[in-house]
């Protein structure tokens, strides 16, 4: 007989967590789910510290949990907000602080408590949905997602782009949408069109230096409502720009819409390889396929002398796709052109020149495995 909700969430009420209390009394269990044998939930930790002092509190919830009659599988996912929690943040909202000047964001009250749903759905019209995610911030997922799209649209693919890198996102920028609004009509998003994509970002639904902060449920509702409630129209392939990590996005994502798939992009250093291992273990307990590794800033080629140098070393996601026995999909050189045409809403897929073929070739090996 299956488990019941009440009984998982008084097992967890037996697990103490440092400092007194329990998982429970102290509101750390977010997106619990029941389905059949099968346990999910999230542990939310205030911050990287509190979710490190959390492990073992992980390991002892699992190994209660899993010796309940009726439990076959545990997974729990460990997150912690990459912005911090602002002080007085009303439970269950979304705060807003006021940017300088720009128009008021279209009328549509975005996020808000998820609806109900049995489990992953399609989104309408939408063929194939790519996560694009990365371990460690700041390796260049959204680059490669912007000039991904692009080479993908110029290779005749119906593109979509949705930012949900609701911590940063630049999507607007990298595409030349700033300061442009999606329309709404109360029901439905518009989205804007930028180099061939379709493109929604939860950044076009604020003012410019808007921050937010968010939590696991309401995070959920606005992601449901950009999926659902945005007019993507007939797309062959929606790439999903996830914030850094492993959190309550990825989680919120996989758990609402059929993903198609994952793309982990990843510098060479090893230290950004060891936080995609975590990225690639994260999606496999979420049961979305990891379609293979991208590595970005490969190779910079001096642009006087055409010198070949490796600034972050070479060829280390290769090797590490191999040992996972994941596809390795190629590599991006390190290449200033790539962040001026970024900072200036032109990404440097939309040009002609070796980056943009660079872009180009990951498009063609995507399309031609069937993924996009
Ligand atoms: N191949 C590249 N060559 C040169 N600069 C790059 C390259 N890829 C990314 N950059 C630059 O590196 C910076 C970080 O890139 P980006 O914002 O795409 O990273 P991210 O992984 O999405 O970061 P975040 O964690 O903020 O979401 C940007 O200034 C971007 O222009």
């Amino acid at each position: 007989m299956a488990i019941s909700r009440e009984r998982v969430l008084s097992e967890l009420q037996q697990v103490a967590i440092p400092g007194g209390g329990n998982l429970i009394s102290a509101d750390l269990v977010r997106a619990l789910v029941i389905e059949g044998g099968v346990v999910r939930f999230v542990i939310e930790a205030a911050d990287a510290d509190a979710a490190r002092a959390l492990g073992p509190v992980e390991a002892d919830a699992e190994r209660r949990l899993k010796s309940l009659p009726g439990v076959e599988q545990v997974q729990i996912v460990m997150t912690a907000p990459a912005a911090p929690r602002r002080a007085g943040a009303p439970q269950g909202d979304v705060v807003a602080r006021s940017g300088q000047g720009g128009e008021a964001p279209p009328s549509l009250k975005i996020g808000r408590h998820p609806t109900p749903q049995a489990g992953p759905e399609p989104v309408s019209g939408v063929k194939r949905i790519l996560a694009i995610g990365s371990g460690k911030g700041g390796v260049g997922k959204s680059t490669l997602t912007s000039n991904l799209a692009v080479a993908l649209a110029r290779a005749g693919r119906r593109v979509g782009l949705l930012d949900a890198d609701i911590y940063g996102p630049s999507q607007p920028r990298m595409l030349g949408l700033t300061g442009q609004r999606p329309s709404s009509d109360g029901q439905m998003i518009e989205p804007l069109h930028a180099h061939g994509v379709t493109v929604m970002s939860l950044g076009l639904m604020m003012k410019e230096g808007e921050a937010v902060v968010w939590r696991g449920p309401m995070l959920m509702g606005a992601l449901q409502q950009m999926l659902n409630q945005v007019k993507w129209g007939e797309l062959d392939v929606l790439l999903v720009d996830l914030p850094p990590g492993t959190g309550d996005v990825q989680l919120s994502l996989c758990q609402k819409a059929q993903v198609t798939g994952a793309v982990i992009v990843s510098t060479p250093q090893d230290v950004a390889l060891i936080d995609a291992r975590r990225a690639i273990d994260m999606f496999n307990k979420l049961k979305t396929p990891v379609l293979g590794l991208v590595e970005n800033m490969s190779t910079y080629v001096c642009p006087n002398c055409g010198h070949e140098a490796h600034l972050f070393g070479h060829g280390g996601v290769a090797e590490e796709a191999r040992e996972l026995g994941l596809p390795f999909l190629g590599e991006i050189p390190l290449n200033l052109e790539v962040r001026l045409a970024g900072d200036e809403g032109v990404p440097v897929a939309a040009t002609d020149g070796p980056v943009s073929q660079a872009f180009a070739r990951l498009a063609e090996r995507l399309v031609g495995g069937g993924m996009a």
